[in-house]
């Protein structure tokens, strides 16, 4: 259940060795992707060993998964000594050996988001170095880069729950898109970590209920339409019925076979989703996406995104903490005329609240089909203009020009894993925006991003970052940058 739905193949790792080996390792802090450093108790100078399934300050029996010149990984396999932050892992699937997306399901919710949190900080002093720390250090209540990861509203109620039961599975339940593959014995699995062998999974917990509730990993209405190797999504959208859709791997580049929750074939091909937007006085919105497109996959992803960037890019006193209790709705005859473009804009999620406070939107984005669904969701929009294309600095020159006005006013960008890099950046600064709001998925490539920013001339004026994917490594963050 990665966080995104089209992420990258599974990478091929060194073998593990033929025989196992096994290691005792005294565990240290969490690194960037899902694991802590550790190093043997026995050698305490020896080499550095990258441990999954436990947690700082342990004591683990491990075995190793991975050799290579540069990097040694291993799974945890026996707690000789547990943390406190320990608990029963919610998901058996994603344990030693498992699956990936689910390596953190180990953790206490709040421990979860303090390991994030010191991963922030520790990508932004090592990829962003000082001088990106000493900036984030200035805003309000970051000291040496520490960012607090807010959890969802609804995982905060889940985990203040006065029953036991409910604050056990805080954080599960959430995701609206789930990506399988079939196994070669033709029962839904998933990819084994670093791997591109498919593992049997039993269960879905950190799906939305209406995803488990179709029983792909057990329901024997499914075997009949699982072939080896096929690719399966299931979607749960906010607005209508779950949809399944079966990607034939022999068929690259076929349309996806889409069946409904009873296992009937259907035309569908589209899914209707809303957004809460009355914080920003906006009603809901109301969008139609392609099943298999990108959407936010955490239930409240959407609202919530679309609550804290609008907020980010259009309040006079910038902000990435979204409405607050007692702010006011943003006041369209303040907003209008402001000139936005936007980056990597996939199917118009931000676009849609952004052009109806502003009346004017550039927005740029690489999926042809996600545009498309823009077009139809924005239809009504004039001030919309909806380009479809790769970001390069040629093309944000271009579309950064607003006609008969100038440059745009504020820049929105939410890229893909990698960031915005370097070249695009300095294209970006160069339209000289007073704002800028940048979303990371990624920590590694918002330090690296927001060093660029500042070189560039533009200072970070508010940050915030979300547990979007609680029980993983993932997780999110806004940065709002002003100039100068
Ligand atoms: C993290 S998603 C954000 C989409 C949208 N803001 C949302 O929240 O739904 C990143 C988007 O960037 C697009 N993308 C990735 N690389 C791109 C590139 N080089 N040029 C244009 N678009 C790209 C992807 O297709 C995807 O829709």
């Amino acid at each position: 259940m990665s966080p995104h739905r089209r992420s990258a193949p599974p990478r091929r790792p060194a073998p593990a060795p033929a025989t196992p080996e096994y290691v005792t390792l005294a565990v240290g802090a969490p690194a960037h992707g899902g694991h802590c450093v550790a190093r043997p108790v026995d050698d305490p100078s020896g080499r550095v060993i990258f441990v999954r399934h436990a947690l700082p300050g342990e004591t683990v029996r491990a075995v190793i998964t991975e050799k290579n010149s540069k990097i040694w990984r291993a799974d945890a396999v026996e707690v000789l000594t547990a943390s406190p932050d320990r608990v029963r892992p919610l998901w058996q699937d994603a344990g030693p050996g498992g699956v990936g997306g689910g390596e953190l399901s180990h953790v206490a919710l709040p421990a979860q988001r303090t390991w994030k949190r010191w991963v922030l900080a520790d990508c932004l002093r090592r990829i962003g170095g000082a001088e990106v720390v000493d900036a984030v250090t200035a805003l309000p209540g970051t000291a040496g880069g520490a960012v607090s990861v807010e959890p969802m509203p609804g995982d905060a109620a889940a985990e203040a729950d006065p029953n036991p039961r409910v604050r056990e599975r805080a954080g599960a339940g959430t995701r609206t898109r789930v990506s399988l593959a079939v196994t070669d014995a033709g029962a839904a699995g998933m990819h084994a970590f670093r791997s591109g062998t498919v593992l049997p999974v039993h269960s879905l917990p950190l799906a939305v209920q209406a995803i488990q509730d179709l029983g792909l990993t057990e329901r024997a209405l499914w075997r009949k339409h699982f072939r080896p190797g096929m690719r399966i999504t299931a979607v749960a959208p906010s607005d209508g019925d779950p949809l399944v859709l079966l990607e034939d791997p022999d068929a690259p580049g076929q349309a996806p076979t889409v069946l409904t929750a009873a296992g009937h074939s259907t035309g569908r091909r589209r899914v209707g989703e809303a957004v809460d937007a009355t914080g920003l006085g906006l009603g809901r919105l109301h969008y139609s996406v392609h099943a298999d497109g990108f959407w936010q996959a955490h239930r409240e992803a959407p609202t919530v995104l679309v609550d804290r960037v609008v907020r980010a890019v259009l309040a006079e006193t910038p902000t990435a903490a979204g409405t607050r209790p007692g702010d006011e709705p943003l006041d369209a005859a303040r907003t209008a005329g402001t000139r936005v473009l936007e980056l990597y804009s996939g199917a118009g999620l931000f676009t849609l609240p952004l052009v109806a406070l502003t009346g004017q939107v550039h927005s740029l984005e690489g999926d042809a089909r996600a545009v498309g669904d823009a077009r139809r969701t924005l239809h009504d929009y004039d001030g919309a203009q909806l380009s479809v294309g790769r970001v390069t600095p040629a093309a944000v020159a271009q579309l950064g020009r607003f006609e008969n006005a100038g440059g745009a006013d504020v820049v929105v960008l939410d890229p893909p894993r990698r960031g915005a890099g370097r070249e695009v950046i300095q294209a970006v600064a160069a339209l000289n925006p007073s704002r800028v709001v940048l979303v990371a998925c990624d920590p590694a490539a918002l330090a690296r991003d927001l060093g660029t920013f500042l070189r560039a001339g533009y200072r970070p004026a508010a940050i915030s970052a979300l547990d979007m994917f609680p029980h993983t490594h993932h997780f999110e963050t806004i940065a709002v940058l002003e100039r100068g």
